[in-house]
């Protein structure tokens, strides 16, 4: 599949299923995927992987945080892919690289790694909500003080439907200008 195709044909899934990358399937794509773009090549993520019986820990960290009643109910969204990989956000203190280009870096990563996982015919989302900040899934996952929790990717095969179709192009118009029509007099916004 090319980068066009999966891009324009990838979509978050809110379902998936068995199977799921195994772990060195889900190694050798986290390989290619860690060639996106990082200034200082300072890789400053690491990914815990959740699946099987161990889903079931991480459904209770999200039980302690749920509103009273509400708590089967959020246990069980961990059921909702075979394999929930935690994006763990590691950035390398007091360096010349700010940590927002880290986490610009981080962003980049996981967005290829979902592509590569469409191209082989998994699906994925990316899950976050205030889960990100429950200490006992901090704890759980061993994040260290100064580490964040960029959410989940929930990763499996998608159920399959016929009716899924190629994204629109998106209208990116008015978020696009050259800086001749900015300069140029009495062009407006200059945005095309
Ligand atoms: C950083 C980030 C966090 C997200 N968190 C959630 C989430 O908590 N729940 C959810 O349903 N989708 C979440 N999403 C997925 C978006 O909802 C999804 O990308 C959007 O609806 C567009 O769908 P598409 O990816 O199929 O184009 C998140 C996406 C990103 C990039």
């Amino acid at each position: 599949m090319d980068v066009t195709t999966a891009m324009l044909t990838r979509r978050s899934e809110q379902l998936l299923l068995d199977p799921a990358p195994d772990d060195n399937e889900f190694t050798y794509l986290l390989k290619v995927a860690a060639a996106a773009p990082d200034h200082g090549r300072l890789r400053p993520w690491r990914w815990v992987l959740v699946r099987g019986d161990d889903r079931d820990a991480l459904g209770a960290c999200f039980a302690e945080e749920a509103q009273e009643g509400r708590q089967a109910q959020v246990t069980s969204k961990v059921q909702r892919a075979p394999l929930l990989a935690s994006l763990v956000f590691s950035p390398v203190q007091g360096h010349k690289v700010p940590e927002w280009e880290q986490l610009a870096a981080t962003s980049g990563m996981a967005h290829a790694l979902m592509l590569l996982l469409h191209a082989r015919g998994f699906g994925s989302i990316w899950r976050t909500g205030t889960l990100v900040h429950s200490p006992r899934a901090r704890r759980l996952l061993d994040l260290a003080d100064g580490e964040d929790l960029l959410g989940w990717l929930y990763i499996g095969t998608p159920v399959p439907d016929a009716a899924r179709k190629r994204r629109e192009l998106c209208d990116v118009s008015g978020r696009l200008t050259t800086l001749s029509a900015l300069t140029s007099a009495g062009s407006g916004s200059g945005r095309m």
